[in-house]
Formats: C-alpha cells, sequence, structure tokens
C-alpha cells in the first residue's frame, strides 16, 4: 500500500467478475460503491496532496454468489480541462493551479478580480451523496457531479448554489428510512453573513418522478447557524443525527476568509487558509429536528478537531455521539504527497485519532449548582459540568486510541449501537491497516 500513493490509476469501465475464493452468502445482493482520489499527474504537472487527485470511482456488484468488478474515473469539468491542456489547470483543496503559469503576479490578480468568487472544482472524489434516487460523485465544493450507478458513467454538473446558497457541504451526509437525506453547507458572506445551514433534501414524489424534478429542487432548509467569528467559519467533514436531534461541532479548526480571497494571487493553496487555534474551545451545536432550533444550553469542550462522527443515539434524557478526534490539524500534513512518498512511519509529530464519546444531557440546568455534572448515565465517564446558567462544559470518555474511518450498520444509525467497524492506525511500519472492528 506505501509505494501506490500518487500513482496514477487505470480505470477498468468493463465488467469483470472476480475469482471468488470460498462462497459469498446467496443474501447479499446489491452493489458497493466506493470513489476516491485515483489520478495524481497530469503531463509534467502533479498534485501536492493525496486528496487532490482526480476521482476514480468502483463499483462492487454482489448478485447470486458473483461480484462484479468495474472503475471509472469521473469525467468533471477539472478532469476535462486538465487533459485537455495535458497539465493541471484546476486547483484543488492542496494544489492551486493556474490556466497560464508563465503569467506574473499582476496577471493572476486581473484573472482574479474577474471571478471574486474562487470557482470550486468539480473534481468529486471523496463520497457519493443519494439525493432522491439520483447518485452524485462529491468532494465538498458547492458542485457535484450526477453519476450513472451502474455503468458509473459522468452525467450532469450539478451546482447547490441553483437551490441553496452553499459554497462548501459535507460529502457525509445521512438518510432516513423514507429516502429523505440531511446534509449540511457553509454560505459564505451571502449577504453579508456567513452562516452554517442544515438542509434536508426530501424523497422524489411519484408526479415529480414522472415529470423528472430533480430532488434538490425540493431542498428544505431545516436550520440556519450564524458561524461563530464572520470571517472565520469552521470546518467541518461530518455531523450526527439522532432520532430528534442534529448535532454540529463548531471546531477551532477555521477557514480564514479573508486569506481565501487572495490565496489565488499569493500562489498558496486553499488548505494553507485553513488555520487550527488549539487555545480556542469548541461549540457543540444540538439542534432539534422537530423545530429546527437549537437547544437552549450551549455545550462546550475544549479545542480538538473532528474529521469522523462515527454515530449518536439518545438515551435517559442525553444525547451521547462519538466521534474520531485529534489533537491539532497534522493529519492533514501526513496526507501531502511529498511526506507520503518520503516518509510512511508515523512518528510522533502526528496526532493519534481518539474514539471520544461525548455526553449531552438534554433537561434544564435551572437549579443545579455550579461545578455539577449533569450525565446521569452509568455506563460511561463522559462528563458535563455546569460552568454557569445554561453553559455546560463537556469533558468526552476515550473509548480507544488508533482508530479511524469508522464504519456502522446504517440501519441502526442514530441508534444505540454495538459494534463499529473501521481501521486501526498501528504506528509500525509492518503492520498497517488492520480492518478490525469494535465491540463496546
Ligand atoms: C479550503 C476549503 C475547505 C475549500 C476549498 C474548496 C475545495 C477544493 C474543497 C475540497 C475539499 C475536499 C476535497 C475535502 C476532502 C476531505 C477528505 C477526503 C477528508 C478525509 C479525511 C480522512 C481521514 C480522517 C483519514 C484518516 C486516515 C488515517 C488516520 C489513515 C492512516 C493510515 C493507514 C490506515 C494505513 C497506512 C498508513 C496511514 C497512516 C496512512
Ligand atoms: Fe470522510
Amino acid at each position: 500500500m506505501a509505494t501506490s500513493f500518487g500513482k496514477n490509476a487505470v480505470e477498468s469501465p468493463e465488467p469483470v467478475k472476480a475469482e471468488v475464493k470460498g462462497t459469498i452468502p446467496s443474501w447479499l445482493q446489491g452493489t458497493l460503491l466506493r470513489n476516491g482520489p485515483g489520478i495524481f499527474s497530469v503531463g509534467d504537472t502533479s498534485y501536492e496532496h493525496f486528496f487532490d487527485g482526480m476521482a476514480i470511482m468502483h463499483s462492487f456488484a454482489f448478485k447470486d454468489g458473483e461480484m462484479t468488478h468495474r472503475s471509472r474515473f469521473l469525467r468533471s469539468d477539472t478532469y476535462k480541462a486538465n487533459m485537455d491542456s495535458n497539465r493541471i489547470v484546476v486547483s484543488e483543496m492542496g494544489t492551486m493551479a493556474y490556466p497560464d503559469p508563465s503569467k506574473n503576479f499582476i496577471f493572476k490578480a486581473i484573472t482574479f478580480l474577474n471571478h471574486t468568487v474562487p470557482d470550486f472544482t468539480d473534481n468529486g472524489a471523496s463520497n457519493f451523496i443519494r439525493y432522491g434516487n439520483d447518485v452524485f460523485a462529491t468532494s465538498e465544493t458547492n458542485y457535484i457531479r450526477k453519476i450513472d450507478p451502474v455503468t458509473l458513467e459522468t452525467q450532469d454538473k450539478v451546482d447547490y448554489m441553483k437551490y441553496l446558497p452553499v459554497n462548501l457541504v459535507s460529502s457525509h451526509p445521512h438518510y432516513d428510512k423514507e429516502g429523505n437525506t440531511y446534509n449540511m453547507g457553509t454560505s459564505i458572506a451571502e449577504k453579508g453573513k456567513t452562516k452554517y445551514i442544515l438542509f434536508k433534501v426530501p424523497a422524489v414524489s411519484q408526479t415529480d418522478k414522472n415529470k423528472n424534478v430533480p430532488a434538490l429542487k425540493n431542498v428544505e432548509v431545516i436550520c440556519t447557524l450564524p458561524c461563530r467569528s464572520l470571517l472565520t467559519p469552521s470546518y467541518y467533514h461530518s455531523f450526527g443525527i439522532t432520532e430528534n436531534y442534529f448535532i454540529f461541532i463548531e471546531q477551532p479548526l477555521k477557514l480564514d476568509i479573508l486569506k481565501m480571497a487572495t490565496a489565488y494571487m499569493r500562489g498558496v493553496n486553499w488548505a494553507s487558509c485553513l488555520k487550527f487555534s488549539p487555545e480556542e474551545n469548541t461549540l457543540i451545536h444540538l439542534i432539534d429536528r422537530k423545530t429546527g432550533k437549537e437547544v437552549e444550553t450551549k455545550y462546550y469542550t475544549g479545542s480538538m478537531v473532528v474529521y469522523h462522527h462515527v454515530n449518536a443515539y439518545e438515551e435517559d434524557g442525553h444525547v451521547v455521539f462519538d466521534v474520531i478526534a485529534y489533537k491539532d490539524n497534522s493529519l492533514y500534513n501526513m496526507f501531502y504527497l511529498s511526506k507520503l512518498r518520503e516518509n510512511l512511519e508515523l512518528d510522533d509529530s502526528y496526532s493519534r485519532p481518539k474514539y471520544k464519546r461525548f455526553v449531552l444531557p438534554v433537561r434544564s440546568d435551572k437549579g443545579i449548582a455550579v461545578g455539577e455534572d449533569l450525565v446521569k448515565l452509568k455506563h460511561t465517564s463522559a462528563s458535563a459540568v455546569k460552568e454557569k446558567e445554561g453553559k455546560l462544559m463537556c469533558q468526552a470518555e476515550v473509548l480507544c486510541e488508533g482508530f479511524e474511518l469508522p464504519r456502522l450498520n446504517y440501519d441502526i444509525n442514530g441508534k444505540k449501537h454495538r459494534y463499529i467497524y473501521g481501521s486501526f492506525v498501528e504506528d509500525s511500519a509492518l503492520s498497517r491497516e488492520v480492518t478490525s472492528s469494535v465491540v463496546f
């Protein structure tokens, strides 16, 4: 695995039957779609970061004890522009690219002023999202690409901004049993305000299906949250959901909008506009799904960086939620291709992922003394101590270390779980990436 980072993948669009050792149970039917970076260099140019790579999509179709694989590159506008120029001309999070590298600062300034809000990439290499009956390849920009989930062919380019003012959107939405999708995005400086928007894309009704109306057309805003600071919205990669609540972590890893506005001119990548402030705390938002309102209590915890929520559930007047947390943002730097090529040892400069469980008491703290812990669950050492009226300081329980890329049986998403699956990140060069399950 170590040598494959940064090497261009080869697509294999024709279905190929896998050679099966043992047997695939006959009840296992359906298709697993996976997405990720696959092309890292074009002509003489290369991306700087692993997450920048152009998307390759994989499909694993299980039927009657057999598995068929195929893969295809996403034919995004980014892909087409790069291939046509035989070099990378579209910027990604970790690579700032210029249409003509021979042009000077003044030229860059003029090109930049022509589009003050940067036009982001449509290289959806992070995940797939389902809205209604459609499947989209997505990263975290306002552009997603519809794909054919059977052939993996690339279809329409969709701009969220046509339906909702969001410049950045999470690549890890949630779904309910009725086929509705819940997701959130950040609206940057729209009407002078920067805010987070939680939205719902309803399942497609029969009439809309007949009329071919895209599901996003019926998008509903559930809740709008102002950013703690106007010019520095927090970065987030996922959020939590329970039967009655959404959980959103406003963490001190923040996007500096003013830096972003000049990044192109200064010749630096978008990632350099992300700043982690360890001296700041983290604000945890708990939003009532029915009313779209935040609960009155304010929940805080120390500084941390979270990419992945694991699961969340309600228990006896508490919201329990699990995340994979880091003490800083060194994880992102670990994935620069220069670093991956030179050294795959996990040295001490990288923060190790911690599986943290937070517990948010939902009942009122009226009449409770300052300094008292409001968590009444017996099975956890997580606490939420009253600091003053309406303000709780939360301390997580650490369940294990070195565990990332969490998955669960989605049928129990939002409900109390027993099993979580993921990867243990060992710090020995020899025994990495052991896929494991954890029982709690
Ligand atoms: C400035 C901004 C915001 C916008 C500009 C617009 C734009 C272009 C946005 C694009 C955004 C994109 C493309 C975001 C992508 C975010 C991703 C992919 C996050 C992945 C998290 C992955 C995580 C946490 C993975 C953790 C993996 C670990 C710890 C793996 C460890 C390991 C294993 C398992 C075995 C090998 C060894 C190793 C140590 C690598
Ligand atoms: Fe992710």
